[in-house]
């Protein structure tokens, strides 16, 4: 089976000199649910970052699906974040609209730039659009603003507009940071089993190594920047887990 995605010798450094990451190497597969952990600041998020170019890599490629991101122009990018669903910790809705138009924005990178800035988009899509809320409990919701939902209602729209572009990889980054327990679980729910139904691949950044441990087909883990374990969750052992939080280093920054 081809990789659906390969990270190439990837480096960041910050241009204060913050190296965030340093070499990173490791493919994805079809079907994967992997999950990145590692203590705060260890550079899970420049990670997942780079996978859709939001962050610009130093050096090294992503290659998703045999295109390498890095080398791409900007309207390649686009077309190739299509299919790469992204899901925030702040969960990045636009608070004046309705669930239903934010849901609608994941379909942007499909529709005409002019009626999509115009909100306009097909029936089809509306149709979609709700099928996927109805998906995740939230039909009921549909016209309510944004800015009335809970923090999990919120994420559950933040799911459901990545799943509009009809991604063939989600990238979540810290999806329950902000969330309760009840919560949490329940979004973790949504993503593990939606990812595992539609066949998308996942790779979600995590700081709860339980949590990681329960849903991950993989788990890789990750501090100063570097790849320290790349396995599956059942040979996460403690001494390993010790290792990625315990034994921290201060960042490596290069002379200036
Ligand atoms: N824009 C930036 N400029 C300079 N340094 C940065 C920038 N963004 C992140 N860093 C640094 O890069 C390193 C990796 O940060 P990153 O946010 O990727 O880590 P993280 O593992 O996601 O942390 P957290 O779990 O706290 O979100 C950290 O040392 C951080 O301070």
């Amino acid at each position: 089976m081809n990789p659906i995605l390969q990270i190439e010798n990837l480096d960041k450094v910050y241009p204060d000199g913050t190296v965030a990451l340093s070499n990173i190497n490791f493919s994805v597969y079809p079907g994967e649910f992997v999950v990145v952990i590692g203590p705060s600041g260890a550079g899970k998020s420049t990670l997942l970052r780079c996978m859709n170019r939001l962050i610009e890599p130093t050096n090294g490629n992503v290659i998703f699906k045999d295109k390498k991101i890095n080398q791409a122009s900007a309207r390649q990018v686009k077309q190739i974040r299509r299919e790469i669903g992204m899901v925030f910790q702040n969960f990045n809705l636009i608070d004046r609209l309705t669930v239903l138009n934010n849901v609608l924005h994941g379909r942007l990178g499909y529709t005409n730039t002019i009626k999509g800035s115009l909100g306009i988009f097909s029936k089809k899509d509306i149709a979609e659009a709700e099928e996927i809320l109805d998906r995740v409990g939230l039909k009921k919701q549909k016209y309510k603003r944004a800015d009335e939902l809970s923090g999990g209602q919120m994420q559950r729209v933040g799911i459901s507009r990545a799943l509009a572009q009809r991604p063939r990889l989600i990238l979540a980054d810290e999806p329950i940071a902000s969330l309760d327990p009840a919560s949490s679980k329940n979004i973790m729910d949504h993503i593990y089993n939606i990812c595992t139904e539609d066949k998308i691949t996942a790779i979600v950044n995590l700081h709860q190594v339980e949590v990681a441990i329960k849903y991950a087909t993989r788990i890789i883990g990750i501090q100063n920047g570097e790849v320290i374990f790349d396995g599956q969750p059942s040979q996460l052992t403690d001494r390993i887990i010790d290792e990625i939080y315990h034994n921290r280093k201060p960042p490596l920054v290069h002379a200036q």
